[in-house]
């Protein structure tokens, strides 16, 4: 089953309890929370505190992207504030299995988010261990980007991988995410899918979920 994860980051922030109760009554499994810290990725976004309220007015899984260095200063913090699945990028996280360790003991899902360049090799050791790997299918720090489209055969390695080592684990792709590249991403192997653009920017939030599951 395709699920359908709508990145906040394209939403109106001057409303955002509003844009995240749209997105639920819209019929999402997810919300896709971007956190960007300004060196990772040249952008800021938000933090635990943000969450922790957001929190409050929805029971969705909380999606949480986290773009930041160190990572692993963040896991108490954003398991307080109610993360669902910690997902963080492998060129950030040289103590990999230590990270992973200390997401599990706070209650939270694993994920690992690899940037377009960065190869399905930097996570062969780790992927019994986690929950979901992220394939970025635009270059992290902006919603709004053209999809790559040299990730799909990444997408389909990743998929026999999984397959021939029989794990459950979900692939979940972010950028450009549309109703043109889903279905070649799906077709590829995806089967969670962050979308903020085609989201937000549509005047018919319930059918672009829609579109973009079928
Ligand atoms: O993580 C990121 C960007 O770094 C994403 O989650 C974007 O927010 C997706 O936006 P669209 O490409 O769908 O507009
Ligand atoms: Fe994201």
């Amino acid at each position: 089953m395709i699920k359908i994860s709508p990145s906040i980051l394209s939403a109106d922030f001057s409303k955002l309890g509003e844009e995240i109760k749209n997105i639920d009554q819209a019929g999402a499994e997810m919300v896709h929370i971007d956190v960007m810290d300004g060196h990772f990725v040249p952008n800021l976004t938000i933090g635990a505190p943000v969450i922790a309220a957001l929190r409050k007015i929805t029971t969705k899984i909380f999606d949480v992207h986290l773009m930041v260095e160190n990572p692993q200063d963040y896991v108490v913090s954003f398991a307080k504030a109610g993360t669902d699945i910690f997902t963080f990028h492998i060129e950030t996280a040289p103590h990999v299995h230590r990270i992973i360790q200390n997401i599990k003991e706070n209650n939270m899902k694993v994920g690992i988010a690899l940037n377009p360049g960065t190869p399905l090799t930097t996570i062969n050791e780790i992927l019994d261990d986690i929950d979901m790997v992220l394939l970025m299918t635009v270059n992290p720090g902006f919603g709004g980007q053209k999809f790559i489209p040299s990730v799909l055969k990444k997408i389909k390695e990743l998929k026999e991988m999984i397959r021939a080592r029989n794990l459950n684990i979900d692939i979940q792709v972010d950028g450009g995410i549309n109703k043109v590249t889903a279905p070649q991403v799906v077709a590829a192997g995806a089967n969670i899918l962050v979308a903020g653009s085609a989201i937000y920017g549509s005047d018919n939030i319930a059918k672009s979920i829609e579109d973009l599951r079928k």
